[in-house]
Order: C-alpha cells, then sequence, then structure tokens
C-alpha cells in the first residue's frame, strides 16, 4: 500500500490537470448514461401514439432527437477532453518521476556502480518508469476512474429506472471478485516470466551489439542467433499463454455473462405481466438493455487492472529503489587550490573495508612535479587516483591538497581543479568543440582552436568540412584512438586544472601516435601537478618520482635512475620492457 501511495503520490505535481480530468471524466459518464433516458422518452412516446391511434408530432420527436444529439456529443466532449487531460497528467508526472530518478542517478557515490552493470541502471530510469507510465498513470489510475465512474452512473441509473434489477445486478460483485482473484492467481506468473523474457532479450541484444566485432571476428553469428532465438522462443511463449488465458477469462467469459444475464433480466421482465398488459414500457427496456450491455467492458477492464497493477507496481519498487539509495553525504565547504601540493598521509583503503587494497601509502607531490606510478595490474594504481578524486574515503590516514584533508571538503570542488585523460578517452555526443570546452560558456572558439593546435590536434578538424563543430557521435567512434586522445589533452588544457591525471595515455598506439601523444603530454603537463600511470615505462623516465606499488603497498619509490641504480623490482620490469622493446 505504501509503495501504491506512493507512486499515486505524484500526481500532486499535476493535480489542476488530474482534479478536472476527473470532474470531466464524470460529467461524461452521467451525460452519456443520461442519453437512454431521452431515447426511452421518444420510444414510449411513439409506441403510446401509435397503442392510441394518435398522430405523432415529429416537430416534438425532432426536438427530443436534437437534445439526444446534443447530450450524446457534450458526452464525447467531455469525455474527449477528460482523457486528454489525464494523459497530459499521466505522461507529465512520468518525465516528472523520470527526471528525477535520473538526476538521483547522477548523485549516487561510485561505489554504488561498481557491482551494476549500466544497461540495469539505465532500465529502472527508462523501461521502469515507461511501465509506471503506461500500467499505472495512464491504465490503472486514470482507467479505473473512468471505468469506475461509468460502473457506479449506470448502476445509480438502473436503481432509478428499475431497482428491483438494479438490486439483482449487485449479486455481479461477489461473482467478479472471484473473477478476478482467478485471473490474477493465473496472469501473475506468466506476465512475471514475460518480463523476464525480456530484460533477458534486451541484455543479451546490447551484449551482442557492443561485442559484435568479437562476434564476427570468432564466427560465433550462428550459435549467438541459436541463443537469441531461444530467449525470443520464451518470451513468444510468455505472450501466447497471456494471450489465451486474456481470451478466454476476459473476453469469451464475459461475452458468456453478458448473454446469460441479458437472458435473465428479458426473462423477468417477461413474467411482469399484470392484467395482461406488461409492467414495463418499451423504452424502459431499452435503457435496461443500453445499460446491462455497457456494463461490462468497464467491469472486464477492472477485473483484469489487477494484474496492470502488480507489474506496474513492480516496475515502481525498482524505481523507488533507486531513489531511497542515500546519496554520500558532502561538505559544503570548498577546497581552496592554491598550488595543487599532494600529499598521501599513511593512507589504507579498500572497496571493502575489510580487504585494504591499498596499505600505508606514504608520498608527496609538489606544484608542477610528475609522479609514475607504475606496478603489475591490480597492485592499486587506479584506486590511488580514485582516492585523489574522492570518489572513495581512506578507512586510516589522510589525502591531502595544498594542506586540506579531502575528507572535510566539497566533492565537486575538488574535481573542478583536476583534469584526467584515459587511455580510451570519452567523448560524448555533439561537436569537437562541445567535448573540449564541456559546455563551459568562458572557454570560446578560439580558446578551444588554441588547445588543439599547442597539443598537436590541429591536423584533426583540418580534413573537417564543419571544423571544430564537427558533431561527435557514438563516443567519437569516427575518430582514431589517438585522435580522440588528442580532443582529450585539448580539453584537459582548455580546462586549466591544477592537478592532471594521465591514464595508461600511451600504451596500445604506435610510434608515431606516440611522438604526438608525448608532446601533448608535455604541453598539458607545464606547471602542473602531475600523476601518470604508466605501463610503458618509457613514458615516466623524467617523472620527478616514480611509486613502484605491488599489491597495494609501496615497494620502491625514487627518480627513474636511482631505481635503477637499486637494481630491484623498477630495474627488473625496465629491462624486460627494454627487451621485449628490441626484440
Ligand atoms: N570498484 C572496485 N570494487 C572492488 N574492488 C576493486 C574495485 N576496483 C578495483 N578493485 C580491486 O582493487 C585492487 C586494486 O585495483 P586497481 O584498479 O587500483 O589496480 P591497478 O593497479 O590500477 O590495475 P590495472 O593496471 O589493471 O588498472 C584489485 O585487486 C582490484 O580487483
Amino acid at each position: 500500500m505504501k509503495l501504491f501511495n506512493r507512486t499515486l503520490s505524484y500526481y500532486k505535481y499535476e493535480w489542476k490537470f488530474y482534479t478536472l480530468g476527473i470532474f470531466l471524466s464524470l460529467l461524461s459518464a452521467g451525460t452519456s448514461i443520461y442519453a437512454p433516458m431521452i431515447g426511452k422518452q421518444m420510444i414510449d412516446y411513439i409506441s403510446e401514439q401509435v397503442s392510441n391511434h394518435q398522430t405523432i408530432e415529429f416537430g416534438w420527436i425532432m426536438q427530443k432527437f436534437g437534445f439526444f444529439m446534443l447530450v450524446i456529443l457534450f458526452s464525447s466532449l467531455c469525455g474527449y477532453a477528460s482523457y486528454l487531460l489525464l494523459a497530459y497528467a499521466s505522461n507529465r508526472v512520468s518525465k516528472k518521476l523520470r527526471d528525477e530518478a535520473f538526476n538521483h542517478m547522477q548523485k549516487l557515490p561510485v561505489s554504488y556502480f561498481d557491482d551494476k552493470p549500466a544497461g540495469k541502471i539505465s532500465a529502472r530510469i527508462v523501461n521502469d518508469v515507461e511501465l509506471l507510465r503506461t500500467n499505472f498513470y495512464m491504465n490503472f489510475s486514470n482507467a479505473v476512474i473512468i471505468d469506475i465512474l461509468t460502473v457506479g452512473s449506470i448502476y445509480v441509473a438502473l436503481f432509478i429506472v428499475t431497482p428491483k434489477i438494479g438490486t439483482a445486478l449487485l449479486l455481479l460483485f461477489p461473482f467478479f471478485a472471484i473473477w478476478q482473484w482467478i485471473y490474477v492467481k493465473l496472469a501473475t506468473p506468466i506476465n512475471k516470466k514475460w518480463r523476464e523474457s525480456v530484460s533477458d532479450l534486451n541484455s543479451h541484444t546490447a551484449e551482442i551489439v557492443q561485442g559484435v566485432s568479437i562476434v564476427q571476428l570468432y564466427h560465433q553469428q550462428d550459435s549467438m542467433l541459436e541463443e537469441f532465438e531461444e530467449t525470443n522462443q520464451t518470451w513468444l511463449n510468455t505472450r501466447i499463454k497471456s494471450i489465451r488465458l486474456d481470451g478466454t477469462l476476459s473476453w469469451d467469459f464475459s461475452a458468456l455473462i453478458k448473454n446469460l444475464v441479458m437472458f435473465g433480466v428479458l426473462l423477468f421482465i417477461g413474467t411482469q405481466f399484470v392484467d395482461g398488459v406488461l409492467g414495463f414500457s418499451i423504452g424502459t427496456i431499452y435503457v435496461i438493455i443500453n445499460y446491462i450491455s455497457r456494463l461490462f467492458d468497464p467491469i472486464l477492464e477492472l477485473v483484469r487492472m489487477m494484474s496492470t497493477l502488480q507489474q506496474a507496481l513492480s516496475g515502481g519498487r525498482r524505481v523507488f529503489e533507486l531513489l531511497d539509495e542515500p546519496i554520500e553525504a558532502d561538505s559544503t565547504e570548498p577546497l581552496n587550490f592554491t598550488e595543487g601540493h599532494v600529499v598521501f598521509d599513511h593512507v589504507t583503503f579498500g572497496y571493502d573495508p575489510e580487504k585494504a587494497v591499498l596499505k600505508e601509502i606514504n608520498f608527496s607531490a609538489d606544484k608542477g612535479e610528475t609522479i609514475g606510478l607504475v606496478g603489475h595490474t591490480g597492485s592499486g594504481k587506479s584506486s590511488i587516483i580514485n582516492l585523489l578524486f574522492r570518489f572513495y574515503d581512506p578507512q586510516k590516514g589522510a589525502v591531502l591538497i595544498d594542506g586540506q584533508p579531502l575528507v572535510e571538503k566539497n566533492r565537486e570542488s575538488i574535481r573542478s581543479h583536476m583534469g584526467i585523460v584515459l587511455q580510451e578517452p570519452y567523448l560524448f555526443s555533439g561537436t569537437i568543440a562541445t567535448n573540449i570546452s564541456m559546455n563551459d560558456p568562458k572557454i570560446t572558439d578560439e580558446m578551444i582552436l588554441d588547445a588543439l593546435e599547442k597539443v598537436g590536434g590541429k591536423d584533426i578538424i583540418a580534413k573537417l568540412p564543419l571544423g571544430i563543430h564537427e558533431p561527435v557521435v557514438e563516443k567519437g567512434q569516427a575518430f582514431s584512438s589517438g585522435e580522440r586522445q588528442l580532443i582529450a589533452f585539448a580539453r584537459t588544457l582548455a580546462s586549466d586544472p591544477k592537478i592532471l591525471i594521465l591514464d595508461e595515455a600511451t600504451s596500445h598506439i604506435d610510434t608515431e601516435t606516440e611522438e604526438i601523444i608525448q608532446h601533448a603530454m608535455e604541453v598539458v603537463k607545464e606547471g602542473r601537478t602531475t600523476f601518470i600511470v604508466a605501463h610503458r615505462l618509457s613514458t615516466i623516465q623524467n617523472a620527478n618520482q616514480i611509486l613502484v606499488l605491488d599489491n597495494g603497498e609501496i615497494k620502491e619509490q625514487g627518480t627513474h635512475e636511482s631505481l635503477l641504480a637499486l637494481d630491484r623490482y623498477y630495474a627488473e620490469m625496465y629491462h624486460l620492457q627494454a627487451k621485449g622493446a628490441a626484440s
């Protein structure tokens, strides 16, 4: 119930449209129920005049007919306006919920994303909100209101016309309650399986799309298709089961009940003769048949609604789970950057506090210095960077920038003076210019061109018709990895950070590109405290300090020359790489 109320509570943002929609819906239901009463007057008048051998006044008939049409038109217009208003409110409410979920997701700590596939998180924001929109806000809350109002008005009208039949038809309610109970029991497992198969299809397709080149390279198309067809077949089977259930329990069964009720009511009417005269006028019989035939569709919709609601709420639960994820507490105090002096003071850290991946890390980096981080995979290089960005806080010790402990400072202010160039730079959809300026209005086109020129990336735009305004799509797949890196270097230079992180920026590229990147690196490093996470030791030979990490500990620390002279771990790695390069 809590979940239901919470989902419904979002209507408060659109209460005006919603209230007006309900009012118009009530008006539409009331007038559409009133229309057959006018029909009844016309039918009874004609049959009376005919049976009394009197003339029929066509003027009166036309007047009534005109009124009848007006009422129907008014009812339709109210129904149309109410549908629009309710649909408008529902869609706006869904947008609000989706905006909220997206905004919240962006504020979540990086650790939240560690063990969750991106597809699952985006499904909560896109698919589950869509499920809420269609199944709850559109189908459930709106349709239920219209259906309840319609059914209620029909019963009220039936009671006015003939209380006996109205009372007898109340017996249908316990029957419909049982019907609904059976429907939910049968539909729930089918719907659950169906939703799972859709989710499987989604993740399966996304996986193959991402790895399509590998699939083709290893000729895996047939086996992938086989797996896909299997999941798709499960989806089809659940759909067929669902259609059969709907067909049997909803439409066929409903038609049977409707006919039985109609038969019973007419049988009852047929017994109502008093002194050879039928106790119901033909007009009244018309009204009763009209009402009964209109009673079943909304009831049927209400019967099916429970299962729709269940599906909607399962989506709602997932959206609210995301919304309830706690945002990291953050300080309002900004970090006051002066020089970019970094200190790691006896830092111990683990993603799982019980399992330290960095142990007693101690070092200090002065303004403009370059620190090289080397070590085997998993030795803790990226974890040091994660602490520097304050994506995580250490369990012991402190990370300080310009003498201020990061744990006491606002995260955004820490990151605002840092730049990073990743091995696989991330380009956003937009243009080259927006990727360099990162939509900062203070960075002009001239500054963008200047940054590109300084890092040696002017050639990239020379061949593009729109220059720096050339669109970037699909994470910049149309650019080579070297070009993407130069754009990322230009971005970093334009943002003028105090601290710079170059994450394996020179691995996996050819010698010519390496030279270009090396030049870009030298330009961007100028005057900034720089951390280079390097696999190629050639990149950090000129570093002021090299930290050799092993299993989360600093094993060796010094300059290239001093570490070579030490002739231990670093020297061994260096000679191995030099040998590899020579062969
Ligand atoms: N988000 C995370 N959650 C849990 N454990 C993690 C996470 N990121 C890294 N680790 C673990 O922490 C340890 C250090 O990883 P880290 O990424 O810092 O190493 P690295 O030296 O940068 O490795 P590589 O050169 O392969 O990038 C590893 O054992 C790794 O499995």
